[in-house]
């Protein structure tokens, strides 16, 4: 079974006495353990199709299912709940808490849900071991690289282990190399660890690096295509 199935999806924004058609005709299905990206030029719909899968906002037509769970006819209070316990974002600028240390931020989904502060201590540890964080639990978002504080993101979404990982553009703020070593490590941690996750590029140095490249052209599916493990390493 899929992770997450959508049935001709669309999505129109309505903008005064327009309409803007931002999505139109998609289907699609995306498997547990993918590393997955969504390609196109500005404005092809990336944000909406990620922010649709993130129970974000709700299409204008068609289904999406993630985990055999149809996220249709919620409250806002129950899409809130559902990214709570099932998806981990991750945003182009980050969005740390400035008055938070780098460990509190990791932690903030774990105390949303409760966990008791030892397990959120002992998970966020792990996290910052294998994001080579170790050592930077005490300082504050401005006092870390933009590359340190996407990766401390990058644990906040990973630490409650969500079915999925959502990242819009997670490198559009970074220079060329911590870029690609940020998009390596989000590969890694698919490889050892499994978890999915979809991404949103228009950087074709980030692009080549999925396993499975999504285009999207005026709102519609141009093209999907596997991309081999080699093309990536
Ligand atoms: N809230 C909104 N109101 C009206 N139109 C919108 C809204 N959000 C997006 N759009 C339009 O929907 C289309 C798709 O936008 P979207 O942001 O999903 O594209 P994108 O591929 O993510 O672009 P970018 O790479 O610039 O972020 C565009 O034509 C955009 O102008």
């Amino acid at each position: 079974m899929s992770l997450i199935k959508l049935n001709n999806v669309g999505k129109i924004y309505p903008l005064g006495s327009q309409q803007v058609v931002a999505l139109a005709d998609i289907d699609l299905e995306i498997g547990a353990g993918e590393f997955t990206v969504f390609a196109g030029p500005s404005g092809s719909g990336k944000t909406t199709l990620l922010n649709l899968i993130g129970c974000l906002d709700q299409p204008t037509s068609g289904s999406i299912r993630i985990d055999g769970r149809e996220t249709g006819g919620r409250t806002a209070r129950e899409m809130a709940d559902f990214r709570l316990h099932h998806i981990g974002f991750i945003f182009q600028s980050y969005n740390l808490v400035p008055v938070l240390t780098a460990a509190e931020n990791a932690e903030f989904t774990l105390m949303l849900q409760k966990i008791p502060k030892t397990a959120r201590r002992r998970r966020v540890e792990e996290l910052f071991a294998a994001l080579g964080l170790s050592g930077l639990e005490d300082r504050r978002p401005n006092d870390l690289s933009g590359g340190q504080q996407q990766r401390v993101a990058i644990a906040r979404a990973m630490a409650a282990d969500p079915r999925v990982i959502l990242a819009d553009e997670p490198t559009a703020n970074l220079d060329s190399q911590t870029s690609e070593d940020l998009l390596r490590l989000m590969r890694r941690l698919n490889e050892e660890q499994g978890t999915t996750f979809i991404f949103s590029s228009h950087d074709p140095q980030v692009i080549h690096l999925a396993r499975r490249v999504i285009r999207l052209k005026d709102g519609r599916l141009e093209s999907d295509r596997p991309q081999s493990p080699a093309a990536g390493t």
